[in-house]
């Protein structure tokens, strides 16, 4: 049959505001041209983000209504550091309330001030904790990564060669750890191939340097092996799963994304001293270790999510769904960037709006036209969520200058993701007319969360 089954059904729905053009053109003034600072209930189809955002099951809402609030070690707790166990493969779980926690943990226990950490790509606040740690941050991504037209399976993939001349540089033990991220959020959602983890993770052995994995979309980037690498095609899901995860010293994990939760992340590990080490520092800064600021209730949520997403048949409606939309805008002209992720489809904002400079803010432009287009929400991921150069001041010209429209998991039907093309599409064919965006207000941090703009 061609037509994929769905694999679930729906069991309860939330009205949806349909809003008129005039409407969104006073809320999106009234944002300051920020879809971050829109009014939720202004956003017909939200693909700001898919951190938080999926449906959780019937089984998810029924272990939440049973669990027990129950003070330090409760029966969650064991459930889910059980799960955790068993799924990912390390002896030690310590849950925090979300991704960016772990992160702040890890970076703090692990860098001493002056060491070099290497990423494929960069996270916002994964570079954020490395950097607030002390560490100096280094991209050994490969080249591919940075043009959005390469077709590459594995954009995700450390350059070996970058990695080994940074060690050879700075010496081994100024090397804190190897982070290494799957499905990598900026490049796309693009995933890490099983062949490039055991190279990365035989280069760390030979060296001694940690290898810590942020496998937030760890169970997305499995499909994509099973999917795309030779010879995977008939390993079930969650054997590449826990092969994968077996070559990392560490993970940390926002929970919101793969484990199909609105709240939630943790830090597993190997080794017991380094486990107490963040357990200690956690205890002042994320909450007690049996819970890291949770409730019960979030951590069973987290434990039955870890065992619905590595479900293949879920995974390739979440995957393929994401390639449909793809297909919409890529079949009518659309830049955007190849191959589709697992988790957004990334419109290339510069080849987009080629008449604008990059400081007069494409993608955050394109971002709001989309929104007046058809209510639908996106993400400026370009100049703006790049920051200045602490330095010079300037802003950091990055190359990618995209447009995130992040799907949330088994939350959308087909009708939405054709709405959202239909209104891309008429955007395009205005392009020409589409002017740039002048600053009018700038934090000094993270500034893509409260920046306002107008039109020029
Ligand atoms: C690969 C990766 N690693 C860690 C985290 C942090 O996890 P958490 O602290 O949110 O639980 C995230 C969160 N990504 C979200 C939310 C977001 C957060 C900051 C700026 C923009 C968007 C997004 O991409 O929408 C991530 O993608």
């Amino acid at each position: 049959p061609e037509v994929q089954p769905e694999p679930y059904r729906i069991k309860a729905i939330e009205p949806l505001v349909l809003t008129t053009r005039a409407q969104r053109e006073a809320a999106l003034r009234e944002a300051g041209w920020n879809t971050f600072l829109l009014r939720s209930q202004d956003v017909y189809i939200d693909f700001l983000t898919d951190s938080g955002t999926s449906a959780m099951s019937s089984v998810q809402w029924a272990e939440m209504m049973r669990a027990a609030e129950t003070l330090s070690y409760s029966a969650a707790y064991h459930r889910f550091v059980e799960t955790i166990q068993e799924v990912y493969g390390f002896p030690y779980v310590l849950p925090t309330h979300q991704g960016r926690a772990a992160e702040h943990v890890l970076s703090q226990v692990l860098i001493r001030p002056g060491q070099y950490v290497a990423n494929n790509m960069y996270f916002t606040t994964t570079r954020e904790h490395q950097e607030r740690a002390g560490g100096i941050f280094v991209d050994v991504i490969i080249d591919e990564a940075h043009d959005p037209a390469a077709h590459h399976p594995f954009k995700g993939n450390m350059d070996p060669e970058k990695l080994r001349d940074l060690i050879r540089r700075v010496g081994p033990e100024q090397v804190a750890y190897v982070c290494l991220e799957l499905n990598v959020n900026m490049a796309g959602g693009q995933p890490v191939s099983l062949e490039n983890v055991r190279t990365v993770a035989q280069l760390c052995r030979e060296f001694g340097i940690p290898l810590i994995f942020d496998a937030t979309r760890a169970a997305e980037n499995a499909y994509f092996i099973k999917a795309r690498e030779p010879g995977m095609q008939d390993r079930a899901i969650p054997d590449i799963f826990r092969e994968l995860m077996s070559y990392a010293d560490g993970i940390t994990v926002s929970a919101k994304k793969d484990l199909l939760v609105n709240i939630g992340g943790f830090l597993a590990v190997r080794d017991a001293a380094l486990y107490r080490r963040m357990e200690q520092f956690a205890l002042r800064f994320e909450g007690h270790p049996a819970d890291g600021g949770l409730a019960r209730r979030d951590l069973v949520a987290m434990a039955q999510g870890a065992r619905e997403m590595l479900d293949v048949n879920y995974l390739r409606s979440r995957i393929e769904q994401v390639a449909y939309l793809a297909a919409a805008l890529r079949k009518a002209g659309v830049p955007i960037v190849e191959p589709p992720g697992g988790h957004a489809v990334f419109i290339d904002a510069r080849r987009f709006l080629p008449h604008l400079p990059q400081d007069q803010f494409p993608a955050q432009r394109l971002a709001g036209e989309i929104y007046l287009a058809a209510g639908v929400r996106a993400m400026e991921r370009g100049i703006v969520s790049a920051g200045r150069d602490p330095e010079t001041g300037q802003h950091k010209y990055p190359r990618l200058e995209l447009v995130r429209l992040t799907i949330p998991r088994r939350v959308y039907t087909q009708r939405h993701l054709d709405v959202a093309a239909e209104g891309i599409l008429d955007v395009f064919a205005r392009r020409e007319q589409i002017g740039g965006l002048r600053m009018v207000f700038e934090p000094p941090v993270l500034r893509f969360f409260t920046a306002r703009f107008e039109p020029m």
